[in-house]
């Protein structure tokens, strides 16, 4: 597996807050890998270090082939970001907007951006301030493909929108990603949506990662007990009839199936709860 991006073993406080905690992740060239966290988990922290802009107090970063400590600007011009809300002077239409974000890439494609006002839909000559938020999201992605970055990162781009407003972006996004080859990083709390985009997942809990494979490798690995054929008393999985999560989790962490045990696949959103229900009760 070719990785565009590595990280090792990354921590980052702020002040006594630990928001990073020896985080592992690796990203293939040409994916779409999809970062998976409950609020505070890290997402943010780990994109804005990808960004340069937290560099990290440990741990080793490997960027298209380099091993850096932390992103220099030569490496910030080939990632392209989309952030959780964009922020566009308000006075500025989008052909003014990408005339003025082109002069910082110097790969900046103005045909291409062009072309992808019109294939998203995005009035040229209306302000920011007039565009719903949809619109300005649409917009944040065309100014970020525009320049063809190799990476291009998402924190949580969807956040806001309505679900058909969302699906439409996604979907948008799986395109573009296609045609142009990029490698992309998105960040969401929301399962469902890293389901429909992602082929690789990293699920970050409490600043470091809790998993990280294929959507398929996952729910190989994580499973429910449907049903058992007689009571099975051993560490791990107790209570295993009434706590699905304890159990799904049991299976996560390799314990031998119980004798006569039916198991049923979880979808990704129960993974994500069990997880968490996990480590809520490792915690407690
Ligand atoms: N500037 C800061 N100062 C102090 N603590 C911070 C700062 N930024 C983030 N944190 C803390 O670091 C941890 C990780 O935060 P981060 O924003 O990276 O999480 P997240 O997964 O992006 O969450 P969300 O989904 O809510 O955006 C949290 O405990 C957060 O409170």
């Amino acid at each position: 597996m070719n990785c565009l991006l590595r990280l090792e073993r990354i921590t980052h406080r702020f002040g006594k807050v630990l928001a990073l905690n020896d985080l592992d992740l690796a990203v293939p060239e040409g994916e779409i890998y999809g970062f998976l966290g409950r609020n505070g988990a890290g997402k943010t922290t780990t994109l804005r270090l990808l960004m340069g802009l937290n560099p990290p107090d440990a741990g080793r970063i490997e960027l298209f082939g380099e091993q850096v400590k932390s992103v220099p600007v030569r490496l910030k011009q080939k990632i392209g970001f989309v952030p959780q809300e964009p922020h566009f002077y308000p006075w500025m239409t989008a052909r003014q907007l990408g005339r003025f974000v082109g002069e910082f890439y110097p790969t900046w494609d103005a045909q291409e951006f062009e072309r992808l006002l019109r294939r998203l839909d995005i009035p040229t000559d209306r302000k920011a301030s007039a565009m719903s938020g949809g619109t300005r999201t649409k917009l944040s992605l065309a100014l970020a493909f525009a320049s063809r970055p190799p990476l291009l990162l998402l924190d949580e781009p969807t956040t806001g929108l309505d679900p058909v407003a969302r699906r439409e972006f996604n979907d948008q996004l799986i395109e573009l990603q296609r045609e142009q080859g990029t490698t992309v990083m998105f960040s969401s709390h929301l399962v469902g949506e890293v389901e429909q985009v992602a082929q690789r997942v990293g699920i970050i809990q409490a600043g470091s990662t809790r998993f990280e494979g294929t959507v398929r490798s996952l729910r190989a690995q994580v499973r429910r007990i449907a049903g058992l054929a007689q009571p099975f008393e051993q560490p791990g999985w107790e209570r295993v009839r009434g706590d699905v999560y304890r159990a799904a989790a049991a299976a996560w962490e390799g314990a031998d199936l119980p004798p006569g045990a039916e198991v049923e696949e979880l979808g990704l959103e129960d993974i994500f709860l069990a997880f968490a229900r996990t480590d809520e009760l490792r915690a407690a």
